[in-house]
């Protein structure tokens, strides 16, 4: 059995422990949670037949086969690379975090410190497996287009675009590098991060995001050329009901990564 440490417990880390549930391979020892939240986790966690306990850090003496990442920026500084300094493995769904400067350098001399390795999670998008086997041969260009409901834009620049409580159709509200868009929309970057780190990186990764008052779903459509040939893939995905910003599909490739480590065939 795996032994997994769980870094934030909001939309994607119950969807997560929801699923582990009964799982005989894979246990969820411990939650990591602010310490402002974590009476909140426990009362989430209450109803669960095996529920991890809530800490605010991991014990000195604790050995997790697996440390999961699905809390934010803050939670990667504060515990992804300490952990990896101790020689944990970590998964990280935060991957728009390492948009900023100095952040992939710092997590990969943590895990050479510390004999161990990182793993960035495809999250809400699919593809990047061949995406980064493209990368192998060359790429051309990379434009990834975001669509999402005009309210799962709320609190960010797409409320300087446009009205998004009045739109009444699909708006263009940002279209740049993948580093602009990651430093406009840091909450949103987590695909156009994830394509950048598969393929062509930051600045040569074209962003296109558009607030859609039709839609109830989270689209995110990419296009990549290069030696290769080329492939498009759209994915439309269901927000979950406890964070709209968020696909449900990022649920599942935790629980698809987790199960991999765990399983004797990983695909
Ligand atoms: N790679 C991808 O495709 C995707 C990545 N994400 C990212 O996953 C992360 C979590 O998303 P959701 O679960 O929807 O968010 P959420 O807001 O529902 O939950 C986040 C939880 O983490 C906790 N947290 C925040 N900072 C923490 C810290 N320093 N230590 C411990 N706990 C902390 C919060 O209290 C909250 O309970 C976000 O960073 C989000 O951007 C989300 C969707 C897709
Ligand atoms: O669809 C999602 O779950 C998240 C998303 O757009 C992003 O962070 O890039």
């Amino acid at each position: 059995m795996l032994h997994i440490t769980m870094i934030g417990c909001g939309a994607i880390g119950v969807g997560v422990l929801e699923l582990l549930e009964n799982d005989p391979q894979l246990c969820v020892d411990y939650v990591i949670a602010s310490e402002g939240s974590k009476a909140l986790v426990r009362q989430r966690l209450a109803s669960f037949k095996r529920p991890p306990q809530v800490l605010t850090a991991l014990p000195a003496d604790a050995r997790p086969d697996f440390l999961v990442e699905c809390a934010g920026h803050r939670a990667i500084e504060e515990h992804v690379l300490p952990a990896l300094e101790r020689g944990i493995a970590c998964l990280i769904v935060s991957v728009g975090a390492l948009s900023e400067v100095g952040l992939v350098e710092r997590l990969e001399a943590a895990a050479e410190r510390g004999h161990t390795r990182i793993e960035l999670l495809p999250g809400a998008i699919g593809g990047i497996d061949a995406l980064s086997a493209a990368k192998v041969g060359g790429l051309d260009s990379v434009n990834y287009t975001g669509r999402k409901p005009a309210h799962a834009w709320k609190n960010t620049p797409g409320e300087q675009a446009c009205n998004l409580d009045t739109i009444s159709e699909a708006t263009v509200i940002f279209q740049g590098s993948a580093r602009e868009a990651a430093r406009l929309y840091p909450k949103n970057a987590n695909v156009a991060a994830t394509l950048s780190l598969a393929g062509l990186g930051l600045d040569r990764t074209q962003v296109t995001l558009i607030a859609d008052p039709h839609s109830d779903e989270n689209v995110h459509h990419f296009e990549a050329r290069g030696a290769f040939g080329g492939f498009e893939l759209s994915l439309r995905g269901k927000p979950l009901l406890a964070n709209p910003k968020t696909s449900a599909l990022t649920v599942y490739s935790v629980v698809r990564a987790l199960g991999n480590h765990a399983h004797a065939i990983s695909i």
